[in-house]
């Protein structure tokens, strides 16, 4: 290979049939080792057909890639870009290629909408992605976790079940729980697959998946517990137990799932990521028994702002035209009439003088509801030219409850 500083990348799709190459190259940008085993899962959801990176001389120096996925929205869902694979070689760092990789994506995905995980927060605002899910990271000690006396677990019990009862079960209560959860993804047979894929090389020093069910006062499954131990533990006290997965349709069940992983014996710490709003806290006796620290946050694109727009539904009537800056260039920005309300929404583009001026990395952070815009305004992100306006478009946009996204990708 020639040296780096000599060379011109060029931008090439992935081969269909796929390429193992492309993906040692996206471990090795992550720094980590190829293990061919732990990563079969992920490489059999790699969608070829929307791979692509920058070659030298037939060598893959970055790599970009996405997924097709339904993102839940408040009142409905949008087909949207799950971004994902995204490196640079370090040799290679620094010099445009990831802007060049995001300029070629955010013009060639057909969906409306993308979301990613950022590996750092500081990468993807300027490309237009905003911060949109505040999740949380709660631990601590289990043993002083009470909670308060008066918290109703209801009637119901817990069981821990195998594998196989627990797919067969909890694919149709997370459907069914997903209309109210903004943020999550629809999983196919495919992702599931990989979701309760438990082999030992994908969960290195951690035991195998353990899952348990709700059931409510009448037997009925209403919901669902996965959680892990640490793989070689002495015989005593002192474990940590970690929840991968816990959600339910009743606040009972919920926090009766929650005292069944705190009360395990031999367990002295808990750690969890949860939503920005889960109960948890307001159920302990001592509110502060467990740390919650601000987690990793998932972040939204709009692509497509009237469809966008379009595909949510608003907790408030609201009619307000929106004048939206893209850091792509003065042709994908617009001046948009958004004239919506629980019942739904229509958009428009109009040449009227806007109410609330805003870039689509803000108006993203706020289009799950997880972030207000009265905050982003007051941190100078978002002006205001219409009195009143901003604070309407925010109780719009706000949700019932905070987004929160359960599938890492
Ligand atoms: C959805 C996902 O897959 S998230 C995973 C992202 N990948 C990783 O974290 C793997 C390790 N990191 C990398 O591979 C690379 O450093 C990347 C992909 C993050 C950046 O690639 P590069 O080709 O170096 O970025 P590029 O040269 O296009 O930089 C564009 C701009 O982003 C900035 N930037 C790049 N990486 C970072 C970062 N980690 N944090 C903050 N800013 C960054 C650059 O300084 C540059 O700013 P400028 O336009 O003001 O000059």
């Amino acid at each position: 290979m020639p040296a780096p500083h000599l060379t011109s990348p060029q931008l090439v799709a992935c081969p269909p049939e796929g390429d193992e190459a492309f993906l040692r190259a996206t471990m090795h940008g992550f720094h980590r080792d190829w293990d061919g085993d732990a990563l079969e899962p992920a490489v059999r959801l790699l969608d070829t057909g929307r791979s692509f990176g920058h070659q030298v001389e037939g060598g893959w120096v970055s790599t970009c890639s996405s997924y097709a996925r339904r993102l839940v929205v408040p009142g409905g869902t949008v087909s949207t870009a799950a971004v994902t694979w995204v490196t640079v070689s370090p040799s290679y760092r620094r010099r445009g290629l990831l802007t060049e990789l995001m300029a070629h994506q955010l013009a060639t995905v057909p969906e409306p909408v993308a979301l990613l995980w950022a590996s750092e927060a500081g990468i993807y605002g300027r490309y237009g992605y905003g911060a949109a899910v505040p999740s949380l990271r709660v631990s601590g000690p289990t043993r002083e976790t009470a909670f308060r006396a008066d918290v109703d677990l209801g009637g119901g019990s817990v069981e821990e079940v195998g594998s196989e009862e627990f797919r067969s079960v909890v694919v149709p209560l997370h459907a069914r729980l997903l209309a109210d959860r903004p943020g999550s993804l629809d999983r196919t047979a495919a992702w599931w697959d990989a979701a309760l894929d438990d082999r030992p090389s994908r969960r290195p020093g951690q035991s195998a998946q353990r899952y348990a069910l709700h059931h409510d006062e009448t037997g009925a499954v209403d919901g669902y517990l996965a959680f892990r131990l640490p793989a070689a533990a002495d015989f005593g006290p002192g474990l940590t137990v970690r929840v991968t997965a816990l959600d339910a349709v009743t606040p009972a069940a919920h926090a009766r799932l929650w005292r069944f992983v705190l009360d395990l014996d031999l367990v002295r710490t808990v750690e969890a990521a949860v939503a920005g709003d889960d109960p948890l806290p307001h159920l302990l006796a001592d509110p502060l028994a467990l740390t919650s620290t601000v987690s990793e946050s998932t972040h939204v694109r709009l692509l497509d702002v009237p469809a966008a727009l379009e595909a949510r539904r608003y907790a408030t009537d609201v009619d307000v035209v929106v004048a939206v800056t893209d850091p792509r260039g003065p042709e994908y920005g617009g001046t948009y009439r958004l004239a919506g309300g629980p019942d739904g929404a229509s958009v428009g583009r109009v040449e009227s003088s806007p109410d609330v001026h805003l870039g689509v990395r803000e108006l993203g952070a706020a289009y799950l509801g997880g972030t207000p815009l009265t905050t982003l305004g007051r941190a100078g992100l978002v002006q205001e030219r219409t009195p009143g306006a901003l604070g309407a478009l925010a109780r719009a946009l706000a949700g019932p409850r905070l987004p929160f996204c359960r599938d890492y990708f």
